[in-house]
């Protein structure tokens, strides 16, 4: 996992926290989904802030011991591997008492990062859909430990909710004065197979995992400067490189990098002392997942996730073979500037060959469709 990470020294701690936090728990949710019920939608809100439970009495569900699964998946966002944050101590204690909301909280990481949160007993509002499911997260929260634990349910694709859940905080954190991590997870539904041309989906998920993260940031902001604070942004490796059957959903991650680390910059520009950090996860089995139409069963997904490190490796080779002397590529290139673009191969200040596919790599393709032809080559 790549934590792209500006912090400064006043909130240093609570930073590292933030970086240290998604790992954990995105591996501890390997273990603990359950599957996906139906989704309710609302814009009630509900209170479960009440007296504290046993702490820590039960082991909680990051505790477990990770699986394969998750070890490998945590493999892969090593890759990306970038923690700037490693030399500063962190202990649960710096999270104790802090304010924090977490998005998509009703299941799969969200879900797990609110417990991680409740053992380091901050305060936390949650939001998702599903109303159900959010307040059994609340209640287990409260049992892990949390200060106080709420939730307000709606959709993101609303684009009048992350004011709601912003207004929310603000009411109910008034006496507790403000709010000091923002932490956006949600995503919306994606198929994951051939991009089927409907720009509508493309225009909705946009809405969802992209336009609802600026609205969310824009709505905390002031309370975040004024606790000097951090927002958090849960990416992923398709918001870095493309693959294949993932276009909308890829989009809408690098949108993601494109706003924040841009607003990080602004941020130092201005002296706004609110960090940003964007994590970059690698696959983590939340049992969701289906490509090209298909669900992946388990020991089918273990072998794909062993292999996902090497995936990464011969995805990046063109890339990589793209910073070797210009003299030594020129030697591989078939000579016929037509048959490179064919092969995605190779051309000296084609952008669109980074992380292209290899020849012979085992990428699924449509049955006998051939490629679109290149096109013509002007001197
Ligand atoms: N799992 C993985 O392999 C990886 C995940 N990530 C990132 O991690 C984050 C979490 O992913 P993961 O836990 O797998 O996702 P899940 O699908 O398990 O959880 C998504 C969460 O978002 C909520 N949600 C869905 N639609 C909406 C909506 N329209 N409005 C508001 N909330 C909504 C869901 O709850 P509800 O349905 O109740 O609304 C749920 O709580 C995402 O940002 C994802 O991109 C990155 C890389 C890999
Ligand atoms: C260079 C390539 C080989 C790397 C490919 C990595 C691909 C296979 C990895 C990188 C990011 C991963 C997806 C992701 O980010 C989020 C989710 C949402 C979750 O609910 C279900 C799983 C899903 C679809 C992941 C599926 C696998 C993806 C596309």
């Amino acid at each position: 996992m790549k934590v792209s990470h500006w912090k400064k020294n006043k909130n240093h701690a609570l930073k590292a926290q933030s970086a240290r936090l998604l790992p954990a728990a995105a591996c501890a949710c390997a273990e603990e989904r359950g599957p996906l019920e139906g989704s309710e939608r609302s814009g009630k809100s509900q209170s479960a802030g009440g007296p504290r439970a046993r702490r820590g009495a039960q082991p909680g569900p990051g505790a477990r011991p990770q699986s394969t699964l998750c070890r490998t998946g945590t493999l892969t966002g090593l890759h990306w591997a970038c923690w700037d944050t490693r030399s500063v101590p962190s202990s649960p204690e710096m999270l104790r008492g802090k304010r924090v909301i977490v998005t998509g909280a009703s299941s799969g990481i969200g879900e797990q990062v609110a417990y991680h949160l409740a053992r380091m007993e901050a305060h936390l509002l949650l939001t998702a859909r599903t109303e159900a499911k959010l307040q059994k997260v609340v209640e287990r929260c409260l049992e892990l430990g949390a200060a106080s634990a709420r939730y307000v349910s709606g959709s993101m694709e609303d684009t009048t909710f992350p004011a709601v859940v912003v207004r929310e905080k603000l009411l109910c954190f008034l006496m507790l004065g403000g709010l000091d991590m923002l932490i956006l997870n949600h995503i919306g539904y994606s198929y994951f197979n051939y991009f089927n041309g409907d720009v509508g989906q493309v225009r909705k998920l946009l809405e969802t995992n992209f336009l609802s993260y600026v609205a969310m940031t824009v709505s905390a902001l002031p309370m975040l400067k004024e606790s000097e604070g951090s927002i958090v942004v849960v990416s992923s490796v398709a918001g870095k490189i493309g693959s294949p059957f993932a276009a909308s959903y890829s989009a809408t991650k690098f949108a993601l990098e494109g706003f924040f680390s841009s607003l990080r910059h602004e941020f130092i520009i201005d002296k706004v002392n609110v960090s940003i950090t964007l994590c970059i996860l690698g696959y983590i089995n939340t049992g969701k997942l289906s490509i090209a139409g298909r669900k992946l069963q388990t020991p089918q997904l273990s072998r794909w996730c062993l292999w996902q490190p090497l995936h990464l490796t011969l995805l990046l080779l063109p890339s990589l073979s793209s910073w070797l002397p210009r003299k030594r590529r020129a030697s591989h290139l078939p000579r016929h500037p037509q048959h490179a673009s064919a092969q995605g191969g190779v051309r000296a200040g084609n952008h669109q060959e980074r992380g292209a596919a290899p020849a012979g790599a085992a990428l699924p393709t449509r049955g006998g469709e051939q490629p679109a032809p290149p096109p013509e080559h002007s001197p």
